[in-house]
């Protein structure tokens, strides 16, 4: 691998983005409607960041454009609800969107729908409450959910696709590898080790699942007229991928 787990971890450590403030006046009791706004104004700011996290990622921009921007789009939520557990791994029955933005389960009542989502968003927390997940693990497996979210999709033609797949299977050798170095350093036996390493990935799956059942249900909502985030989420890889290369619009 072109740099050491240790080195890999440090870099995406530091790629991590700043905490967010909603800073809206929350008017409370939510309605339908301001919950879901108040969920999508926060989305957006944090979309803006996961572009720039994503470059700070070793190796990411060293993929096709195509690739970078699949990527991205296919695993947006799961990164955003990886996010969100992380943020409220220690405040037990509560879904911390930001300091400013805190919800308990019974206020998922005021969305039709959404608190069966916020309950496995909850149980997911609990069980990263449970294995006492590690910042170092965390900021791992949220690089592996980028680099693992679109293997299964169209199998490469050309030799640039080719190329970038055989550079995103090496980068996912690299996250792996700081995976697995991150969990040596807890001082855990060889077979604990690979215990927590299966725990962790499979988890990941879980993950992959609330995040279908959330984009479904925000379909749904959009269909209630709520501001869609998929032009955004465009929109800003457009405006990203316009600013570094100046690709002619595909008409
Ligand atoms: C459970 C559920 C149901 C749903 O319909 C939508 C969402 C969610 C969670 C969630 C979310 C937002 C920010 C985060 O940091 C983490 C999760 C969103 C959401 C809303 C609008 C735009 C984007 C994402």
């Amino acid at each position: 691998p072109f740099m050491s787990p240790e080195e890999f971890i440090s870099r995406i450590m530091e790629a991590e983005p700043p905490e967010i403030y909603l800073m809206e006046d929350l008017k409370k009791p939510f309605t339908q409607a301001s919950m879901m706004m108040s969920l999508t104004n926060l989305a957006d700011k944090e979309l803006v960041l996961m572009i720039s996290w994503a470059k700070k990622i070793p190796g990411f921009v060293e993929l096709s454009l195509a690739d970078q921007i699949h990527l991205l789009k296919c695993c947006w939520l799961e990164i955003l609800m990886l996010g969100l557990m992380w943020r409220s791994v220690d405040h037990p029955g509560k879904l911390i969107f930001s300091p400013d933005f805190k919800l308990s389960r019974e206020e998922g009542q005021c969305v039709e729908g959404i608190m069966e989502i916020f309950d496995m968003l909850l149980a997911a927390t609990s069980r990263f409450r449970e294995l006492k997940l590690q910042r170092e693990e965390y900021v791992c497996l949220k690089a592996m959910i980028l680099l693992n979210s679109n293997l299964c999709t169209n199998s490469p033609q050309t030799t640039e696709e080719l190329e970038s797949r055989n550079k995103l299977l090496h980068l996912l050798d690299s996250v792996i590898d700081a995976l697995v170095w991150a969990i040596s350093k807890l001082g855990l036996s060889t077979q604990q080790q690979t215990l927590r390493l299966g725990h962790l990935t499979m988890l990941l799956s879980h993950i992959r699942h609330v995040s279908n059942k959330g984009m479904d249900h925000l379909s749904t909502m959009k269909k209630k007229n709520v501001v869609l985030v998929y032009n955004l989420l465009l929109e800003m890889l457009d405006a990203n991928t316009s600013s570094s290369s100046n690709q002619t619009a595909a008409s």
